[in-house]
């Protein structure tokens, strides 16, 4: 071929690609923002008429000696997207130090002591949802306690967000949420990986994230999937959505930690919004979708602010006017 060819070949196949990725662009821009209009519909609105508690009594069970930064990022996060009260179960060394960051959670010192699941049990009747991980650690005694708590959830229906070292004890024992319908895990890249193996007994396909993590959630009975990373793949065993709203290339620890605590929040609201305020979606998964949308939107506006030195606190300072930006509008 002459040069002066192959140089209009080039330009037609680059416009041809360009117009394609433009398109999908378009399209992937306008999927977003239906999901996100579903996300809008499950929003409960403020009102004079109600009581302390009815936009959400929210729980984290996590907080141990060497992490008590996870467990307040999250309950602190479900507190600044609405909920009314947050409470924090964690182990007694972890308790003081959590307290002194925050006069606003309720924080409980139970989990390393024996009755551990008795004690957060009593509690269930008051919670509307729990986030079980964030910063838990991984001892065997503690996450013990914490099968019975998840058995306890699950046995009086209580929605639960899986995150952190409850994914690691998911992935010892997957049938503790095999089948669950209110479980929602929320795997970082080495958590979704560890999961798939132990489930498939193999590794991931790296090339095919979204019949992964598809494939993750029919395996476990359709529980709600939610693999975080450049773009954010979330499925029911269904349906495959992907949130790539803009955040920022700061990937300080501590983000996942606001997304599963807002997530705590969105699952409630989602669950008594019901399927009709979603369209036919399933609630967690656009719940989900709410949550990590505004994670990233949070990291986005931090990032805007502070740059490189922008850490989780500088994002969570950023939760009010992200959520009204997306949710609000
Ligand atoms: N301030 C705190 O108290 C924090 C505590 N955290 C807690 O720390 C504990 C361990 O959590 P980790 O997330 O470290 O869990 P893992 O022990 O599973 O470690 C994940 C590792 O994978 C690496 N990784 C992440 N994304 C990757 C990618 N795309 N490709 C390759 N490697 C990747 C990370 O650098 C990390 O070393 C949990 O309890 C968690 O909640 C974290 O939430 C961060 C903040
Ligand atoms: N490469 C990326 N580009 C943009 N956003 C990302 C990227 N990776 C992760 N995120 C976003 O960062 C948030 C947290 O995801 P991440 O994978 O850091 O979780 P994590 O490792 O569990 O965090 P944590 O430190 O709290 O444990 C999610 O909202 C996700 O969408
Ligand atoms: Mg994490």
């Amino acid at each position: 071929m002459a040069l002066n060819s192959r140089c209009r070949a080039f330009r037609t196949c680059k416009r041809v690609l360009e117009r394609a990725f433009s398109l999908c662009k378009a399209h992937s821009i306008k999927d977003m923002e239906n999901t996100l209009q579903l996300v809008r519909n499950i929003i409960p609105p403020l009102s004079s008429t109600k009581h302390k508690g009815q936009d959400g009594r929210i729980g984290v069970v996590g907080g141990c000696q060497e992490y008590t930064g996870a467990p307040y990022f999250a309950a602190i996060s479900a507190l600044k997207v609405g909920a009314d009260l947050s409470h924090v179960f964690c182990t007694n060394a972890a308790a003081p130090v959590i307290k002194a960051y925050s006069p606003e959670l309720i924080v409980h010192p139970v989990l390393d002591s024996p009755g551990a699941a008795h004690e957060v049990e009593k509690w269930l009747p008051r919670l509307h949802a729990l986030v079980v991980g964030p910063g838990l650690g991984r001892d065997d005694a503690l996450l013990e306690n914490v099968k019975g708590i998840l058995e306890a959830s699950k046995a009086r229906d209580i929605p639960v967000v899986i995150d952190a070292d409850g994914l690691w004890l998911v992935a010892q024992q997957p049938a503790l949420i095999q089948g669950y319908r209110k479980a929602v895990l929320t795997p970082n890249h080495m958590e979704f990986s560890r999961l798939y193996d132990a489930v498939f007994r193999g590794p991931v396909d790296s090339d095919d994230r979204h019949g992964s993590v598809l494939r993750l959630s029919q395996a476990l009975g359709n529980v709600t999937v939610v693999q975080k990373g450049e773009h954010d793949i979330l499925s029911d065993g269904q349906q495959v959505l992907v949130c790539s709203q803009e955040g920022s290339s700061r990937r300080c620890g501590g983000q996942g930690d606001l997304l599963s605590g807002s997530l705590g929040v969105l699952v409630h609201w989602a669950l008594l919004a019901g399927p009709e305020k979603t369209n036919g979606s399933s609630p967690l998964l656009v719940a989900a979708f709410g949550a990590c949308s505004l994670t990233r939107q949070c990291n986005h506006q931090a990032f805007q602010k502070h740059g490189r030195s922008t850490t989780t606190s500088d994002m969570i300072a950023e939760v009010g006017t992200a959520f009204s930006k997306l949710f609000e509008t």
